[in-house]
């Protein structure tokens, strides 16, 4: 069992500019977080937000500190959300036993000690996607199934973005310091998510794209609106978003996503929409 991490600093929009395809991919795109018998993360330098994975398979793998957190222990001065984007699994946090089914979400607090990941089954693992914020005070662990989630249903089949928002880790479901996460799905005959697209300059954002379906793939769009640039996405790959730049795609099928967030604030709808018409 390995944990292993990357850095990623902050870029701004200027420099962002003039980065190639491969620049983008490098600075953006987090291809390989899920990998089996493995934790990885990366910890971003926006809001030093981290995105990791964990795929337990024949054994339990066990949350581990990384360097850069210069903590004894992972949760000490951080918060976590866990998203289950595979076969069932369960976490031990602390002595106490959650069992999570495919796209069960948790949320644990500042100062959970120990954290355990277990696959019920190793060739349909668990993937848990996780999302980890500083956190200053200690809020209690909750679980949330997806059926509990705040669902708010947005869009249209005739302009392809019809899609259900499961508002998950949020106020009035978790109570959290600064972390937000959530999934949503896209319906059958509809490809754009967060269209119209928006920024909100006082939070960053991370997207991880799940169920695309074998030979297709997802087109994230970036960048400030009137300077948009793209990354063509393939399953259970995650993106960053700076706090400047919108984030927002267009599959060849319809598919799910996972967003988290953290910043100034904790409220969902600070968003500073883009006319569809003036992107650029
Ligand atoms: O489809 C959408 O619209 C979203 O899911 C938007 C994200 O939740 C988001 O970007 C929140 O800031
Ligand atoms: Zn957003």
């Amino acid at each position: 069992m390995k944990t292993t991490f990357e850095t990623r600093y902050a870029s701004s929009p200027q420099a962002v500019k003039k980065y190639d395809t491969q620049e983008l991919r490098d600075e953006f795109l987090v291809p390989d977080l899920m990998q089996p018998g493995n934790i990885k993360w990366v910890y971003t330098h926006y809001d030093r937000y981290m995105a990791g994975g964990a795929v337990p398979t024949t054994g339990a793998l066990t949350l581990e500190t990384i360097d850069p957190l210069k903590s004894d222990f992972f949760l000490e001065r951080r918060e976590v959300g866990i998203i289950n984007a595979g076969g069932t699994g369960t976490i031990i946090a602390d002595g106490e036993e959650f069992k999570m089914l495919h796209k069960d979400a948790l949320y644990l607090g500042k100062g959970v000690k120990e954290v355990v990941f277990k696959s019920d089954d190793a060739n349909n693992p668990a993937k848990f996607y996780m999302n980890s914020a500083p956190a200053h005070t200690a809020y209690p662990t909750k679980q949330v199934a997806k059926a509990e989630a705040n669902k708010i249903e947005l869009g249209s089949l005739e302009t392809a973005n019809h899609r259900t928002v499961n508002q998950m880790i949020i106020g009035g479901i978790v109570t959290t310091c600064q972390l937000q996460m959530g999934m949503t799905e896209l319906k059958t005959g509809s490809v754009w998510n967060t269209m119209p697209a928006h920024v909100h300059d006082r939070r960053m954002e991370i997207y991880y794209y799940l169920d695309i379906p074998q030979d297709q793939a997802v087109c994230h769009f970036m960048g400030q609106p009137q300077e948009t640039r793209h990354i063509w996405m393939q399953n259970h790959e995650a993106v960053i978003s700076p706090p400047w730049s919108i984030h927002s795609g267009s599959g060849t099928s319809n598919y799910t996503f996972i967003w988290g967030m953290a910043g100034e604030n904790l409220d969902y709808n600070d968003m500073d929409v883009a006319k569809i018409t003036d992107l650029r």
